[in-house]
């Protein structure tokens, strides 16, 4: 492993500092490839229905289905589409090439390719990781000291197995504090050169399960992910102890082609295999179509071996492309279209991609020792008092505060004193009544009204029932319930001032036209004629909350229906209620908060 250190170190810093701040999301590149009709789908007479008719479209020729929902256009945007006759590193420089190498920046990539068995998946894989390889060492002979390590990995039936091994042994994946998740035991080779790369490859070819299925002779019957880890350093810093080092790995995943059963030649293995590689894909397609949109709930990354393995290159750090392989032929249209669908799917996925840096031991204490000075000086400096212009703001607001609340309060003793008053009309109104000898009757309840004569004695009634002005004014703000005695039965029960007077359906008052002082102030020589003009008519509260709510009102509730009710005789039947108009809802609503607990 190289060293950087120094001035490099500094500028390292910088760049992931510059990096984590404006870290920006990026979407997962998604070009597709187009294969030319194999020879077997030739001798098969199979037509080419699919058309890539620019660099971002594929369209499908043939006439769709009536009634079908699929497009027959796929577009791209700025993501490409390669046609059947393109080279492979024509796919490689314009649609991998970019991802591929920022792994020499210190940046994990991954590319991959996904479509249907015999799709060209291997063939493209193949092509694109020596390519990459090819740049790299392009790169590290100029640039910097480098440390390449190659792995290999094929997950088949939810099992990994290490391709440059010769045993079948089975490798578990593993959550790392540091690198995050790894698979345990896994052999990494320190590439020495181009040759070596090549015997890599070719071993890795040799031991990847393969089998024939109807559809391909040389069929992937595992994903496979080749990873080429590289460690970088400038050269004048090889060796130093205060060294820094870019460590990124590329991988280069070759999936399994989903297929249909009937496409894996139907041996028991096969099927198998088949049900492993389509639940995995599956898989990956959920957590793709999840991901593309947003990253908010829970993302099944444990459903399977491949999800767990490639979740760093799906939802984090890293920069990815996905190679999108399509069949042209007719009789595969169906997972053509499945396949676009995947693609779209995956283009709305968004990465985030940072340089992974690996200090060493030296260079992360004096990097830490800095931060723990650049904390201690933040600390003692302290913050800057508030201008005086934030001053004059903060008084401007706190101000405007005052004045609003007194401006509420002057309204507020208005409307209490405008309540009062209103209520002391009504009681003067009563005493009138009482004076002219006639019985003017109140009822708590409709129900109570019959066989419930209205005691003679009715100063009883108002010493007890009604209450006097001042006790209004506490009833005006509070709205508790007031008891009254009922004492002609002799008992002494408890009835809540609020109970509903009658069984209206509206709630609401009715306007009759006048005011209630000139009403009371014209009737109030004879109650029967207020009795005419004034209606209590319910609101929109139901009897039942009354009932259920007897005992008392919750403070300050001001809604309510006006509780003034007059009743002629003695016979309830013939009770009317009394509500009345006032000049402006918020006058009537007192006056119907005030005559709630106004009982006569
Ligand atoms: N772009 C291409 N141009 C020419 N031939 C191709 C192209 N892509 C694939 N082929 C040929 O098609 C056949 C199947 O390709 P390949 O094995 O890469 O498919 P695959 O998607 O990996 O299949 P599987 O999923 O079954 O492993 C091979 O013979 C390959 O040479």
């Amino acid at each position: 492993m190289g060293a950087i250190g120094g001035e490099e170190l500094k500028q390292v810093e910088k760049e992931q500092k510059a990096q984590m701040a404006g870290a920006r999301e990026e979407r997962i590149l998604v070009v597709v490839r187009l294969r030319p009709l194999s020879d077997k789908e030739i001798i098969a007479n199979e037509v080419a229905d699919w058309e890539c008719i620019n660099d971002n479209t594929i369209l499908y020729r043939n006439t769709l289905r009536e009634g079908s929902t699929f497009p027959s256009a796929y577009t791209f945007g700025t993501d490409r589409v390669f046609r059947g006759d393109c080279l492979t590193k024509q796919v490689y420089e314009e649609g991998a090439k970019e991802v591929a190498v920022s792994v020499v920046n210190g940046i994990n990539s991954t590319i991959f390719a996904y479509g249907q068995t015999s799709s060209g998946k291997t063939y493209t894989m193949t092509g694109i990781t020596e390519y990459t390889v090819a740049d790299i060492f392009d790169y590290i002979n100029r640039e910097r000291a480098f440390v390449l390590k190659f792995s290999a990995i094929e997950i088949s039936n939810e099992a990994i197995r290490d391709l440059l091994s010769s045993e079948n042994t089975q490798l578990k994946p593993r959550d790392d504090p540091e690198r995050g998740l790894i698979v345990e035991k896994v052999i990494e080779e320190v590439l020495r050169d181009w040759n070596h790369l090549k015997e890599l490859l070719s071993i890795c070819e040799a031991q990847r399960k393969i089998g024939e299925t109807s559809l391909n002779e040389r069929s992937s019957r595992s994903h496979r992910i080749i990873r080429l880890t590289i460690e970088s350093s400038a050269r004048e810093f090889l060796g130093k102890e205060n060294s820094t080092t870019l460590a990124a790995s590329v991988n280069f995943v070759d999936l399994a082609g989903s297929e249909q059963a009937s496409q894996s030649l139907s041996t028991e293995a096969r099927l198998k295999e088949g049900c492993h590689i389509n639940r995995s894909l599956l898989t990956l397609s959920t957590v793709i179509r999840k991901l593309s949109k947003g990253r908010q709930g829970h993302i099944n990354y444990r459903d399977s071996k491949l999800t767990l393995i490639l979740q760093p290159c799906l939802g984090g750090n890293a920069r990815t492309a996905i190679i999108c392989t399509l069949s042209p032929a007719r009789s595969h249209v169906e997972q053509t279209r499945n396949t676009l669908l995947f693609a779209c799917c995956a283009k709305e996925v968004a990465t985030k991609a940072q340089v992974n840096v690996v200090m060493s031991d030296k260079a992360l204490v004096k990097h830490l020792q800095r931060e723990v000075a650049r904390l201690e000086s933040e600390l003692k400096s302290p913050v800057p008092p508030p201008s005086n212009s934030d001053y004059a703001a903060l008084l401007r607001r706190k101000d405007l505060q005052i004045q609003k609340m007194e401006n509420d309060i002057r309204e507020l003793t208005k409307q209490r004193d405008l309540a009062q008053s209103r209520v002391e009309d009504l009681l003067r109104v009563i005493r009138n009544d009482k004076h002219s000898g006639q019985s003017a009757r109140i009822n708590y309840h409709p129900n109570q009204l019959e066989g419930d004569a209205w005691e003679d004695d009715y100063s009883a009634s108002e010493s007890s029932c009604l209450a006097d002005s001042n006790r209004l004014d506490v009833h005006v703000g509070k709205f508790n319930s007031i008891h009254c005695s009922n004492t002609e039965s002799g008992s002494n029960i408890e009835q809540p001032y609020h109970q509903p007077l009658n069984n209206h359906e509206d709630h609401s008052m009715s306007v009759s036209g006048q005011s209630l002082d000139e009403t009371l102030g014209e009737t109030a020589d004879d109650p029967d004629e207020y009795c005419k003009e004034v209606q209590c008519i319910e609101t929109e509260e139901p009897a039942g909350d009354y009932n259920s709510d007897s005992r008392g009102l919750p403070n300050g509730e001001s809604e309510g229906t006006l509780a003034l009710t007059l009743y002629g005789d003695g016979d309830g039947t013939d009770q009317e209620a009394m509500s009345t108009s006032m000049n402006g809802d918020r006058e009537a609503n007192h006056i119907q908060n005030a005559s709630r607990f106004v009982k006569f």
